[in-house]
């Protein structure tokens, strides 16, 4: 079974604004709430691909209680532990650029910890878990990491630089860090995609199975032992990036999973990723099954393998 770990859930609450106006009274022109945290955006798109898995993590309060309803409806299982306080809010504007503002979210008791310690440890390897977000006061992903390797229980993690440094020694299945997090890892920046090949490589020497890099619109980049593959994004009009990164996650697991390539599954991710950059909310199956036609992968081999 696949298992979605989210530890910090959220409600995304989106504004769109035509201008955002620092320190004045600003009026939305649209609005809407998602259940959100990156798992629970795999979650979602894994079940729009056909895809099932369990969304595993903390939820409190009415908050809480609306993430559940809705992946609920959606006929998503969940196994969440309950917390006292109220799953966070977090704010996405939309206006010439995009803004957010994630809140802390609950601070996890060693009893609420002792009880997902419990869960993780009931995984095997036959099972996957999918690692993402940013840990709550209260959790060390190193405890999780050492109980993925114990059980060899294959691990995507989607986090940010400081975990994924802690990660490599665990040997992860996958890695999907955004432009920003790979150069924060290596102390450097980046603004094309073949700039990003030498860090994929050496996060690929330092034990990861698979690393995917993603630059919003420039496209992605997926290195292995063997091959670097890149892929520019389609062009479109994006209504918002929430669970762009996401949806690559769900959308390579999703074609992996059902035997096809890396190439396919590569182009599928960029895809996922591009048609939820264009909706509002997470991605369709349609939407990301058209545009999967337009994203061209090219490939090379690694010297010396
Ligand atoms: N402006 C955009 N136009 C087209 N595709 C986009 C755009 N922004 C994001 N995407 C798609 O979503 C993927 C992930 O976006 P990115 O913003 O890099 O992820 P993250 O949310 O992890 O920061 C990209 O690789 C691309 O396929
Ligand atoms: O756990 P973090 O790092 O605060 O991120 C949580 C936020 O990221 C999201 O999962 C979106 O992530 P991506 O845009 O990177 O796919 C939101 O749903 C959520 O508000």
């Amino acid at each position: 079974m696949i298992y979605t770990l989210t530890l910090n859930p959220s409600v995304d609450y989106h504004l769109q604004l035509e201008k955002l106006r620092i320190g004045e009274l600003n009026r939305s022109v649209y609005e809407e709430k998602q259940p959100g945290g990156k798992g629970i955006n795999v979650s979602r798109v894994l079940n729009e691909m056909g895809v099932n898995s369990i969304a595993l993590g903390y939820v409190g309060g009415l908050t809480g209680e609306y993430i559940k309803d809705c992946l609920a409806r959606e006929q998503i299982e969940t196994s969440f532990i309950h917390v006292n306080e109220d799953t966070r809010i977090n704010i996405k504007i939309s206006a010439e650029e995009e803004t957010e503002v994630n809140q802390s979210g609950p601070i996890i008791s060693d009893t609420n910890y002792a009880d997902l310690l419990r869960i993780m440890n009931t995984l095997t390897n036959e099972d996957m878990v999918i690692i993402s977000g940013n840990p709550p006061t209260g959790i060390d992903y190193i405890d999780i990491f050492q109980i993925c390797m114990k059980n060899a229980i294959p691990f995507v993690l989607d986090a940010e630089a400081e975990h994924i440094n802690i990660a490599l020694a665990y040997r992860p299945f996958f890695l999907k860090p955004n432009h920003k997090e790979l150069g924060a890892l290596f102390n450097t920046s980046f603004s094309a995609l073949n700039e990003m090949i030498p860090y994929c490589l050496k996060l690929v020497k330092m034990g990861a199975q698979h690393v995917m890099v993603s630059m919003g619109d420039k496209g992605a980049v997926l290195a292995t032992k063997e091959k670097v593959y890149q892929a520019e994004a389609p062009t479109g009009k994006v209504l918002s990036t929430i669970g762009a990164g996401d949806s690559m996650v769900a959308g390579f697991l999703a074609k992996y999973i059902m035997g096809e390539d890396i190439e396919r599954a590569f182009a599928g991710s960029v895809a996922a990723g591009s048609a939820t950059a264009f909706t509002n909310g997470i991605c369709r199956r349609e939407q990301a099954d058209c545009l999967v036609e337009r994203v061209i992968v090219t490939k090379e081999e690694v010297e010396g393998c």
